[in-house]
């Protein structure tokens, strides 16, 4: 797992975007070779959709031959709520870019059935070849997508009940009303995630500290769903200096460090 530090949330997103673009357009994408992209909902990676938004309106990047999956949905809230992931996907990033609304895939969270809902979805990424790159945010306590604590490190897509911690959290965008919190997702498995070709995780603020340190600095474990990307052959932390409060001074020299020899002398190296 590499950590990158950039000063501040504003240098994490053009960090990721830049990442982002380089992926798609080294990609060669096109009619018959599409690229799979997996993508986050959250506060963190709002500023990195501006970013991509710009690239596209540049003539710089362009999402025709680019397909998506969504990380997650709340269960039983309506597709065109303004909280649903599905508005927020629409309303961030999709209606501002050239994508075609058929290559974008979110968990329908009011499926009659929500666990064929789940299967299929699976299926429907392993149809397409599998993620290329999924992008990622991290909850509080370290979760990747809706993994609370305690979820199988090799879990799937599945149906979830959210911790009463996040609850509270994600009731900022319910007019901090706790009651209105949908208490149960849909949302893709730490293995899902896990078996992408390669996971970006943006990580911003001092309210992640706790949990960046646990990912980066112990052993992976249940209790913080994102730590098991130390296992993961190319996976990546994108943080900004608030976020690093928790890390070791040695921990964070070394990834400095390392970064500044790498872009000297390894371009690509790990
Ligand atoms: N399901 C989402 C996660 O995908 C996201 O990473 C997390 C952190 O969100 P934020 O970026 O707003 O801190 O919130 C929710 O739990």
């Amino acid at each position: 797992m590499k950590l990158i530090i950039e000063p501040d949330a504003e240098h994490v997103a053009t960090y990721a975007a830049d990442y982002i673009k380089k992926r798609i357009n080294a990609y060669g994408a096109g009619p018959d070779n599409y690229f799979v992209l997996g993508l986050p909902t959250g506060g963190t990676p709002v500023k990195t959709y501006k970013k991509l938004i710009e690239f596209v309106k540049a003539g710089e990047l362009s999402f025709k031959y680019v397909k998506t999956f969504n990380m997650d949905e709340y269960v039983g809230l309506p597709e065109d709520h303004p909280q649903s992931y599905h508005t927020f996907m629409f309303d961030n990033f999709f209606k501002h870019i050239d994508i075609n609304p058929a290559n974008t895939h979110l968990l329908d969270g009011n499926a009659k059935d929500l666990t064929a809902e789940c299967a299929a979805y699976e299926e429907r990424i392993l149809v397409e070849g599998g993620i290329e790159l999924f992008l990622g945010g991290m909850g509080n306590d370290g979760h990747v997508a809706f993994n609370e604590p305690c979820s199988s490190l090799a879990s799937r897509t599945r149906i979830k009940t959210l911790t009463s911690d996040t609850i509270v959290t994600n009731s900022r965008f319910f007019n901090n009303d706790v009651s209105k919190v949908p208490k149960m997702s849909l949302t893709v498995g730490v293995g899902t995630v896990f078996d992408a070709r390669d996971v970006l995780l943006l990580v911003t603020g001092e309210s992640k500290a706790l949990a960046l340190h646990h990912c980066v600095e112990k052993g992976s474990s249940h209790m913080w769903t994102a730590s098991v990307f130390q296992h993961h052959v190319n996976s990546t932390i994108v943080c900004d200096e608030d976020a690093t409060m928790e890390l070791k001074v040695k921990t964070v020299k070394y990834f400095k460090d390392t970064r500044e020899i790498i872009e000297k002398n390894f371009p690509g190296g790990q």
